[in-house]
């Protein structure tokens, strides 16, 4: 299957043109970057350190649509939106690791993904993927009498928060709590907040340096804490995640997916 990168030489851009290279049933078909960037027709593998592809980079989708199947989309929300039109009017396939959408942005891929195959995720770790299940069970186990608190740090470039992934952390445990986030998130406590009250789900976020991404759900009552926690240290890992998406979408049909999906972990 022939994969294009678009923001090809963003931090995800770079490690997914070096995943593609060392997946077998995948080959770079084309690298996109701003159409400004002064990288426009340099090799795509020569700009990543893995040696010369052949693959020139390009600064417009259009301009490649015949070199690819399946775009593979870490950048941000307006141009991950403005993509996932592109593939739905072109017959394309797209994984999306874009975070930071809104509710009107994520209804609007809903409908694009009424035409092509699609798959979202926030994090395409295989990891985090597994802690979802661990906190739907350990939140159902667990119940109201224990607090919930979730606790996320990324990097200094990064420009959306809470990250994509803590969000839908606490996404499935106030589903499984029988809770609507929307209702019962506190983001960022400062000033005098009152107490803490008992269905609340609080989001803490930390950025600093080079942080690849860390994640903690921890759940406290009187007398005992669980503290669930992932720590990304390789990009590598969220870049095999969409390797893995990119080949589990051959065949399928329009749709909105998820890793969930692709590695066959909903209950
Ligand atoms: N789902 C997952 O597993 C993961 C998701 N993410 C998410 O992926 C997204 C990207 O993260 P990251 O790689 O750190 O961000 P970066 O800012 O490093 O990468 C985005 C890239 O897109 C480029 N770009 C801007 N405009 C265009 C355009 N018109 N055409 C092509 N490229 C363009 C930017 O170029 P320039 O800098 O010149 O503007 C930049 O190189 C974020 O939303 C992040 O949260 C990240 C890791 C894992
Ligand atoms: O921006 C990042 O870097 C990451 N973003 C994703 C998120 O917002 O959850 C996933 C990962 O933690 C890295």
């Amino acid at each position: 299957m022939r994969v294009a990168i678009i923001g090809a030489a963003g931090r995800m851009g770079k490690v997914l043109i070096e995943a593609v290279d060392g997946t077998e049933g995948l080959e770079l078909g084309a690298a996109v970057v701003e159409p400004d960037s002064t990288l426009v027709g340099a090799d795509a593998g020569e700009m990543t350190g893995i040696g010369k592809t052949g693959v020139r980079m390009s600064g417009s989708l259009e301009d490649v649509k015949e070199a690819f199947d399946v775009l593979i989309d870490f950048t941000f929300p307006d141009l991950t939106l403005e993509n996932a039109r592109f593939c739905s009017e072109n017959g394309k396939m797209i994984v999306i690791g874009t975070t930071g959408m809104s509710d009107a942005e994520k209804q609007q891929l809903a409908l694009f993904a009424e035409k092509t195959p699609v798959v979202f995720a926030p994090n395409m770790s295989v990891g985090v993927n597994v802690v979802l299940n661990l906190l739907r069970t350990a939140a159902a186990a667990l119940g109201d009498d224990y607090d919930v608190e979730i606790i996320e740090a990324h990097h200094r470039h990064k420009k959306d928060a809470p990250s994509g992934t803590a969000l839908r952390m606490g996404e499935v445990v106030a589903d499984a709590l029988g809770r609507d986030l929307k209702e019962c998130a506190v983001y960022g406590r400062e000033g005098f907040t009152g107490e803490r009250t008992c269905k609340e789900i609080g989001f803490e976020t930390i950025r600093a340096g080079d942080v690849v991404g860390d994640h903690t759900v921890l759940f406290a009552t009187e007398g005992e804490r669980i503290e669930v926690t992932h720590k990304a240290s390789s990009r590598m890992t969220f870049a095999k995640g969409a390797m893995r998406a990119a080949l589990w979408l051959e065949g399928k049909g329009a749709g909105l997916y998820d890793m969930q999906d692709v590695l066959s972990l909903k209950a």
